[in-house]
């Protein structure tokens, strides 16, 4: 049916010889794997191209492996030789399968050491997926070229020919050079920047070197005429400098949120924590790169509200980051345990209300998601199977909330936060550096808790293998969830011609979070009179609102209920904002109308290009206008 990806490539697979440990990758790190990469590369804003060289060390596994076999995506590879000798080695790339790119062989010599260096010639190609240049006139300050990365799932392989596989953990060193005026900034730490060869140069060079060894999807960079401001100890946030200011003051609980993080998980051993505030055109809320979050710019609602997310691309300093899912078949470890763990952060810092009134509200973003995508749907598992199956297809809230939901029931079963809390601090330190699947949990889960008679009870082949909603849906505290239950009724009750059923106090007496539900319990009700939704927008100054998860809910009620003046203000906000949690929906409820569904359409067609790879690709599919 149409809400399963496209497995239609398949065939095309078969003998491409593919990852035994990832169904997503071609390399081979059972035979010959890498331990370290070495970045250096120039960035060329003209032809928006990085060039350069990466130096990747090898070992074999099997030592009488023959070949390298690496990841890549619209490289162009000039020559591969070895670094000590400086030979020349044989290489190949294979014809390229969409979306999932060449693969690449290199011969090694059969006789040669155990360990040794390679080095790769190459040039990116402008259309790299895991990248997005912008001109200047697409910045905020307009007067600088920008490029930014966005490596997860599998995208690393545009920009560096690699393992590309969380599989594979490597420590990287980079030596960037940019044009003079621009700063670059990457997920490690930075060693040092100077003119090249000296004052006057018309180049700088930016070095880094990020010692935890990391997954391929970790390494992140950014370029653009870049400003900082401390915001604690550990931490600066980075932007362009018309928003430097307020995302300084947006930011400025992260040294708290860190530390409670340490609370719970154990150290932080990355060094520093830094944000980037990115363009809009950045596709996700944040993403957790070590040393050096990204994050939309759409957080910026300028009362703190929407700081939850960084207390999630924290709680990744562990979970993701530290201890890493093998292949994006286990996504859930990373994203499960990260939701767990930011909600038990907002528990600490706010209240337990809150802390649970978040995990309802996940729940029922849950339940509508698994309706849309379909009960029976093999991707609404907690364990997916991605053979033939791109991850960017496959990726929801399923892994976040239903994961998130399994864990809190795990916490249960062994008797609370208590006993379960020591015990994810030893999961974190027995599995730190490493990558392991979801048998890996579940056995040190079942070993560490033999003793709890409750744990025989567990049906973790329905949790874990079963689609459709989870089997067991914990107790709440409904605290927050009441209030918002007693405003839908009130709003769905009012006929639209008495006076509103609001007054200015009950406005004022609703938190952030809880107008937000109380929006998206709206979304589940059928259409309203646009005569209502006028009065409601008046009331709750919904017009001008900054945070954007009212901004977009309000939209998709909006359109939802066929109010015209909506279609316009949704268009408008689409071509600036990229973040795909916003973009797809609004997107598809314009399909959805047959009056907005053309207007979609054209406005998508004309800027496409101007969107980061991985949204345009999800756009398509959503409005029909590819497989
Ligand atoms: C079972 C799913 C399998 C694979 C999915 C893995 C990656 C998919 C790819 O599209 C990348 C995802 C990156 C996500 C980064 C950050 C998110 O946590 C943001 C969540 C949405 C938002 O707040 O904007
Ligand atoms: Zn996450």
């Amino acid at each position: 049916s149409s809400h399963i990806a496209n497995y239609s490539f398949l065939p095309k697979m078969a003998g491409h010889g593919l990852s035994p440990n990832d169904p997503s990758s071609y390399s081979r790190p059972d035979h010959v794997i890498l331990t370290n990469i070495f970045l250096s590369l120039d960035a060329n804003f003209e032809r928006k191209i990085f060039s350069g060289n990466v130096d990747l060390s090898v070992k074999k596994i099997k030592h009488n492996s023959n070949e390298l076999i690496l990841d890549t995506k619209d490289l162009k590879i000039d020559s591969i030789f070895e670094k000590e000798t400086g030979k020349k080695l044989n290489f190949k790339l294979s014809n390229p399968i969409a979306e999932f790119g060449s693969k690449l062989t290199v011969e090694l010599p059969p006789q040669g050491p155990a360990e040794f260096v390679i080095s790769i010639n190459y040039e990116t190609s402008p259309n790299a997926s895991g990248l997005q240049w912008l001109t200047p006139e697409q910045t905020a300050g307009k007067q600088h070229p920008y490029v930014f990365s966005q490596f997860q799932a599998i995208a690393a392989r545009s920009v560096i020919p690699c393992q590309d596989t969380p599989f594979v953990k490597t420590k990287y060193e980079a030596v960037i050079s940019v044009p003079d005026g621009l700063t670059a900034i990457m997920s490690a730490i930075c060693d040092s920047s100077r003119p090249l060869g000296g004052r006057g140069s018309m180049k700088h060079l930016f070095h880094f070197v990020q010692n935890i060894p990391i997954p391929s999807y970790l390494i992140a960079i950014a370029i653009g005429a870049l400003e900082s401001r401390d915001i604690g100890p550990r931490s600066k946030v980075w932007s362009e400098k018309e928003v430097v200011d307020a995302a300084a003051y947006e930011f400025a609980n992260t040294e708290h949120q860190l530390r409670t993080a340490e609370e719970i998980c154990g150290p932080y051993v990355w060094g520093r924590y830094d944000l980037l505030v990115l363009p809009p055109s950045f596709p996700f809320g944040g993403m957790e790169n070590p040393c050096l979050t990204f994050v939309t710019p759409t957080l910026l609602a300028g009362d703190r509200s929407l700081a939850n997310v960084v207390a999630h691309e924290i709680s990744h300093s562990w979970t993701g980051n530290l201890v890493t899912n093998a292949n994006f078949e286990h996504f859930w470890l990373n994203e499960g345990f990260t939701m767990l763990i930011e909600r038990k952060i907002i528990g600490r810092l706010e209240n337990k209300h809150l802390q649970d009134f978040e995990a309802y509200d996940g729940l029922q973003e849950l339940k509508d998601t698994i309706r849309r995508l379909g009960e029976d749907n093999p991707l609404t598992q907690l364990v997916v199977n991605l053979t033939g199956v791109h991850p960017d297809d496959a990726f929801s809230v399923v892994p976040y909330e239903k994961g998130q939901l399994f864990l809190r029931y795990l916490e249960r079963v062994v008797g609370g936060p208590e006993r379960f809390e020591p015990f994810l601090r030893k999961y974190f330190d027995t599995f730190k550096y490493k990558s392991i699947t979801t048998d890996t949990f579940r056995n040190f889960y079942e070993s560490n808790f033999a003793h709890v008679d409750a744990i025989k009870h567990i049906d973790w082949q329905k949790w874990l293998y079963s689609p459709g909603f989870p089997p067991v849906i914990p107790d709440f505290d409904m605290t927050y969830v009441k209030v918002c239950s007693d405003f839908n009724k009130r709003f769905i009750e009012w006929d639209g011609v008495s006076a509103i059923p609001f007054t200015d106090d009950d406005v004022a007496s609703l938190r952030m979070e809880q107008l937000i539900h109380l929006l998206q319990k709206i979304i589940a009700e059928k259409p309203q009179s646009i005569d209502k939704l006028r009065k409601f927008e008046e009331k709750f100054k919904l017009k001008s609102v900054k945070n954007a998860e009212i901004k977009y809910r309000w939209l998709r009620i909006g359109l939802q209920s066929h109010w015209e003046d909506k279609i316009q203000e949704t268009l408008d906000w689409l071509v600036e904002v990229g973040r795909m949690k916003y973009a797809r929906p609004l997107y598809r409820a314009l399909y959805d109308w047959d009056v907005s569904r053309q207007r979609a359409i054209n406005s998508y067609k004309s800027n496409k290009d101007n969107m980061m790879h991985v949204l345009a690709y999800t756009l398509s599919k959503d409005l029909k206008l590819s497989e």
